[in-house]
């Protein structure tokens, strides 16, 4: 009560406060807290399961800040880990929107790199890499803090590189210095460039069995990135092997599915290109997460023009487990995938609907939040998955209620470095265990005579 007559009193945060959020007990008291700091005390600056003495007073907050709201007990296990974790998501999303934006609409191509494998890489790849190493660092300190990534600083340090580093440097503090919407604390000086560098390649951690290390896939579906279409910003903590957060951003994935244009896949309505006419309109994304073991996942929107406060709702994976009512998803380029596999194991076990192809792990968002029931993903033989395509999902469609598992039923091992080491034959993700296992018998009836 004390928060509310706060909040009515005071122009920030606005009335909007979604005092009726609905957990799954229906209870504030231990679900629901505020995520910003106070910047002088850097305590809770409000908290309502214990409102009275955690309730600061707003002057002291930065009058920029937006509230980000998550679900968990403030003396959880992992709270903080996954409070600076969606943050830093948050933040990573609105940076990609506007490289999104101006690369599409501005045609902005020349920051499109390739690499090595052909593979595009982006400014908002690096820029990505480096606002989320540099706000973790921030939070934990730096000695503590081990990441593995994709990106390195290779080609980024060539000489013939010196505009996109420095449109790299410029992406990062434009980013960092609107960070305090989300309560993380700009840097006080912009970043220079050997700071922004040593950011990213400070992600050059190998993983492994033991000890605590972040996984950053900083924009994965960059190829869905540089088409304007569906991509994911993927950051997960792994302890002693175990997935035990994960964070997936979609920022072209609303929270209303509705929204997205089915005949072209999962594509979004883009924010220049005309928006339909109608108040409700809300095509911004949705970041989920989830936290292991709390069998719950959770989505928030992603921030848009007005609105302040971003309150979190539960997801679940979808109940159907009729193959004839069920939606696979699979990656959108048949070189990752074999298509022709997933079609005879969709023929076989009976599956009518399309095929959902998504680029990213918005496929992964899709089966977490129920809008589709069954991921495959069936690379060539001798193609290794690395852990950062993978890690944020899966903890999120199994905290959701799903399965993700490799086509030989055993989980995916996230202890052996930056592969999927052993992973039998390809990835499989169902909403329920009969889906599942039907899918797992289709495989082993067709593998040896497919040419994988
Ligand atoms: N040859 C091949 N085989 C299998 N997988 C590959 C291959 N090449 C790349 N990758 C990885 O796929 C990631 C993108 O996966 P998607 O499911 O989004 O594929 S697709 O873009 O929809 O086709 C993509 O992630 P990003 O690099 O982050 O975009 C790659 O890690
Ligand atoms: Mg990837
Ligand atoms: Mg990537
Ligand atoms: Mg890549």
């Amino acid at each position: 009560m004390t928060l509310l007559r706060l909040i009515s009193g005071n122009k920030f945060p606005p009335p909007s406060f979604p005092i009726n959020h609905t957990t799954p007990n229906n209870s504030l008291k231990s679900h629901f807290r505020f995520l910003n700091y106070c910047p002088k005390s850097r305590t809770p600056i409000c908290c309502i399961s214990n409102c009275d003495q955690k309730t600061q007073s707003f002057d002291e907050m930065d009058k920029d800040s937006k509230w980000v709201s998550i679900e968990s007990d403030v003396d959880e296990e992992y709270a903080r880990e996954l409070e600076v974790a969606v943050k830093a998501v948050h933040v990573a999303c609105l940076l990609c929107q506007k490289v999104q934006e101006r690369l599409v609409f501005d045609g902005d191509g020349e920051n499109v790199q390739s690499k090595d494998d052909n593979s595009p890489v982006t400014i908002a790849d690096w820029s990505v890499q480096a606002t989320v190493s540099w706000i973790l660092s921030q939070a934990f300190g730096t000695e503590n803090v081990s990441i593995v990534a994709e990106e390195d600083i290779e080609s980024l340090s060539k000489t013939d590189a010196t505009s996109i580093l420095s449109s790299v440097v410029k992406t990062v503090n434009d980013s960092l210095s609107s960070a305090s919407r989300f309560g993380i604390k700009p840097p006080v000086t912009n970043l220079e460039t050997t700071q922004v560098l040593e950011a990213i390649s400070r992600c050059n951690s190998n993983g492994g069995p033991t000890g605590r290390f972040w996984v950053l896939d900083p924009v994965d579906g960059t190829l869905g990135f540089v088409r304007g279409d569906q991509y994911a910003i993927a950051l997960a903590l792994v302890e002693n092997g175990e997935v035990v957060l994960g964070v997936l951003g979609c920022p072209n994935y609303p929270m209303n599915k509705e929204w997205l244009n089915y005949q072209n896949g999962y594509r979004r309505i883009l924010s220049r290109l005309a928006k339909p006419d109608s108040a409700s309109w809300d095509g911004n994304g949705c970041v989920l997460y989830a936290k292991r073991g709390s069998k719950k996942a959770w989505m928030q929107p992603l921030l848009s023009g007005d609105n302040s406060v971003i309150s979190a709702r539960p997801i679940k994976v979808s109940a159907i487990d009729n193959p004839v009512l069920a939606t696979f998803c699979e990656p959108v380029e048949k070189a990752n995938s074999s298509h022709l596999f997933t079609q005879g194991l969709a023929h076989s076990v009976g599956l009518r609907n399309q095929p959902l192809r998504v680029y990213s792990m918005v496929k992964y968002a899709a089966i977490a939040r129920g809008d589709a029931e069954i991921f495959m993903k069936f690379a060539r033989a001798g193609y290794k998955e690395k852990i950062w395509d993978h890690a944020a999902g899966v903890v999120i469609i199994e905290e959701a209620g799903g399965i993700v598992t490799d086509a030989g039923g055993r989980r995916l091992d996230f202890s052996k470095g930056v592969y999927l080491q052993g992973l039998d034959r390809g990835i499989i993700a169902c909403a329920g265990a009969s889906l599942h296992e039907k899918i797992m018998s289709a495989v082993d009836a067709s593998w040896n005579s497919s040419s994988l």
